[in-house]
């Protein structure tokens, strides 16, 4: 286990918590100056089954003075959208995170559109208790979903917990319906996860079912993840530290949000798993299992094997600094493609310029 004596820090925290901070705006730029961004390494690494329509996971590590942080927003992701996993990054490789209240995050085995045995296997050879499974795939998805939930109850036995993520694509009848028919199938749902796209939607499907109901991208893609009024919308809150801006600002996101909350990964390498495992690790109550078992999605990491964050027992130890990679890794995982690779930097340097706007508007 690692403890903040093992990882002697050379800078001491910024404190962004004892109210608003009179100039955010300087302290991420001064901090950013010492950021190596112009060594960042790209890298792609192919998923094992496709995963959210993605099937090779791209992205951008680099060092600070604190440590290495991790940027990969989604291509698709706009540069405003973008700022927020590079804030996350900054603050990665130039403060501390805050001081954790668990030193280990329980963790539900995530499940892709796989087949019924497929789906059983990632199962029971996760160790997890909990499994999150995606459903609502594609259209006429349902059958083959109830296939899929089942072969996992099988699996976990009755003492698991099931939850399901429908990546909102129902309407409110389709999402009454089928959710009904998964609670019977998996013998219980623990909560389905953002199964419309709308909050207003949410909270019609909430008094229409039993099952609970979690908000995820109703959070993470909203304009203003501190505005959002989830209360009577949902019971559970799904956070993604990664593109929310940081630990800090995720742990005010959970504050304000006012529900139980569930720390996602957003298919991160170690190094920007670390963050998330350090705002699951700093939430002031956690009760229901992560989901940040996600490399397991990939088909390798930049982290080597013994410091990898792949659970253990259905656990993932809080780091306390991030994780370091590999060198031998960032070669084998590194783009090749020059285009790709001045996309990336490009990227890096229209979003390094929206993020240092903002800090200083706010
Ligand atoms: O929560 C998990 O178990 C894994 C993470 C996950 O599902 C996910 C990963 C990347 C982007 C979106 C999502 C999602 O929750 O919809
Ligand atoms: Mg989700």
């Amino acid at each position: 286990m690692h403890s903040l004596a093992q990882h002697p820090r050379r800078f001491v925290a910024i404190d962004t918590e004892a109210g608003p901070p009179p100039n955010r705006g300087s302290r991420l730029v001064t901090n950013t100056a010492e950021i190596d961004f112009a060594n960042a390494h790209v890298y792609a690494i192919p998923m094992r089954t496709r995963f959210r329509g993605i099937t090779v996971r791209e992205g951008m590590v680099f060092e600070g003075p604190a440590g290495w942080g991790e940027f990969c927003p989604f291509p698709e992701y706009d540069d405003e959208e973008a700022a927020g996993w590079l804030a996350t990054a900054v603050e990665q490789c130039t403060t501390e995170w805050p001081t954790p209240v668990r030193d280990r995050i329980p963790i539900n085995c995530t499940i892709p559109a796989v087949g019924p045995e497929r789906a059983h296997q990632i199962a029971s050879g996760s160790g997890c208790r909990t499994a999150k499974i995606k459903v609502a795939d594609h259209p006429d998805s349902l059958a083959e979903d109830l296939a899929r939930v089942a072969a996992v109850r099988d699996a976990l036995g009755p003492g698991g917990a099931i939850r399901v993520d429908a990546n909102a694509v129902w309407d409110v009848d389709q999402a009454v319906t089928a959710i009904a028919s998964l609670d019977k199938a998996a013998d219980g749902l623990e909560y389905v996860e953002q199964p419309c796209r709308i909050i207003e939607e949410l909270a019609q499907v909430r008094r229409r079912v039993s099952v609970r109901i979690a908000a995820d991208e109703s959070i993470r893609r909203a304009a203003d993840p501190l505005r959002v009024a989830v209360a009577g919308a949902a019971d559970v809150a799904v956070l993604k530290c990664t593109p929310l801006g940081g630990v800090r600002r995720a742990l005010r996101v959970a504050e304000a949000a006012g529900l139980p909350c569930v720390i996602s990964s957003a298919l991160e390498t170690s190094v920007g798993l670390g963050a998330q495992l350090a705002l699951a690790g700093a939430l002031p109550t956690l009760d229901l299992a992560c989901g940040l078992g996600t490399l397991s999605l990939l088909t390798g990491d930049l982290v080597d094997e013994p410091e990898s964050l792949r659970p253990v027992d259905g656990f993932l130890p809080v780091p306390h600094t991030p994780r370091v990679p590999d060198p031998a890794l960032l070669a084998a995982y590194a783009v090749t493609d020059p285009d790709r690779v001045v996309w990336w930097r490009d990227r890096l340097r229209r979003v390094r310029a929206v993020l240092a706007n903002q800090s200083i508007m706010d």
